[in-house]
């Protein structure tokens, strides 16, 4: 199968010019995404992220070893062909032009595909009303505030119709309503023209809500790489706030904590909310088990409910490993 990003044994070191000390920034990244596939690249600051989209997405970095192709264009090779097949969407809106309008944006963006000048004033009519844009046609983009500036941003994406769109922070410093209508225009847009799109960002819930696969960097390796359904549920299983009848005591929390991890505290109708996290289903028994053991009533038991956000944490801090088939 041809894949429309296909990165193989990625390597990246830095030299620092004082020191010559080299920092080995991405270690052997390999990565393939589909076509349609919507995907969202994360890692924690000095993870490697930025270097590999470097690479990757702008081909502004040559790589010391690996290869890196779209649509099967090397990036090293033919650096402008490789990006004639990517849409930047950059933060900050560095790809506008801020003292043209919306309108002549959105035309000079759609001027390279070979269409008549009625067909780019249809398509740009018909995205500006899809976007709720045709009141800022005629406004000059520096006058726009940021979250229009990134929808307009995203239109031009569209009309260059590239298959990748690449993403990098589409809701920083965004208020929450214009975040919101962002987030619901990518999901469209990656569902409607079946585009392939990279997301970049550490907005959790952006993430979790737009991308259907993760791929989380640390430490210039690739650490994760699942559906956002399948992280969640294999965290969601393994913790359970009980809350109990009474108070237990710290001896009883030592001694369940031998063998899980416990988090308890103490409700105002002074009860013991005790919080376990277990690493296999069976587990859950045996902490029910233990309560008995001690005449303990359990008036409620819940399942954790996890968000994104700590599925990450958990993730890059090490809680959890989980596989992934690198090749080496
Ligand atoms: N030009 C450079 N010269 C030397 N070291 C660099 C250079 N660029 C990045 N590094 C180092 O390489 C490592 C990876 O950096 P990179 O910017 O790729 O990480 P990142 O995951 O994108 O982090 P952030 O989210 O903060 O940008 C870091 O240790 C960083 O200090």
């Amino acid at each position: 199968m041809e894949f429309v990003i296909d990165i193989q044994h990625l390597k990246k070191s830095y030299k620092k010019r004082k020191s010559n000390e080299v920092i080995e920034a991405v270690k052997g990244i390999s990565l393939q995404v589909k076509k349609g596939e919507v995907i969202g690249l994360l890692g924690p600051n000095g993870a490697g992220k930025t270097t590999t989209i470097k690479i990757m997405m702008c081909g502004l970095l040559l790589p010391n070893e690996g290869t890196v192709t779209i649509n099967g264009i090397d990036m090293v090779k033919h650096r402008l062909k490789a990006l004639r097949h990517i849409s930047a969407v950059l933060e900050g809106n560095r790809n506008l032009y801020w003292r043209m309008t919306v309108r002549e944006n959105m035309e000079y963006f759609s001027g390279n595909r070979g269409l008549s000048k009625k067909e780019i004033s249809d398509k740009v009519d018909e995205l500006l009303e899809r976007l709720n844009l045709t009141q800022k046609a005629n406004e000059l983009v520096n006058s726009l505030s940021r979250g229009m500036q990134q929808k307009l941003s995203i239109a031009i994406a569209i009309l260059a119709d590239t298959e990748i769109i690449f993403l990098d922070e589409p809701t920083l410093g965004l208020d929450v309503e214009i975040s919101y209508e962002i987030r619901n225009l990518l999901k469209e847009v990656a569902k409607e023209y079946n585009k392939t799109i990279l997301l970049s960002s550490h907005d959790m819930p952006v993430v979790q809500e737009i991308c259907e696969r993760v791929v989380i960097i640390n430490e210039g390796r690739i650490v994760t790489d699942d559906s956002v359904s399948n992280l969640l549920s294999l965290f969601d299983t393994k913790a359970y706030t009980f809350t109990l009848g009474t108070i237990v005591s710290h001896q009883f929390l030592e001694e369940i904590g031998e063998h899980f991890i416990v988090h308890s505290e103490t409700n105002n109708s002074g009860q013991s909310i005790v919080t376990v996290t277990i690493q296999h289903s069976d587990d859950f028994y045996k902490v029910i088990e233990l309560f008995k053991e001690e005449n303990i009533v359990i008036e409620k038991v819940d399942r954790s409910i996890i968000d994104f956000e700590q599925v990450f944490m958990k993730i890059v801090k090490g809680e959890m490993v989980h596989e992934v088939a690198v090749s080496v």
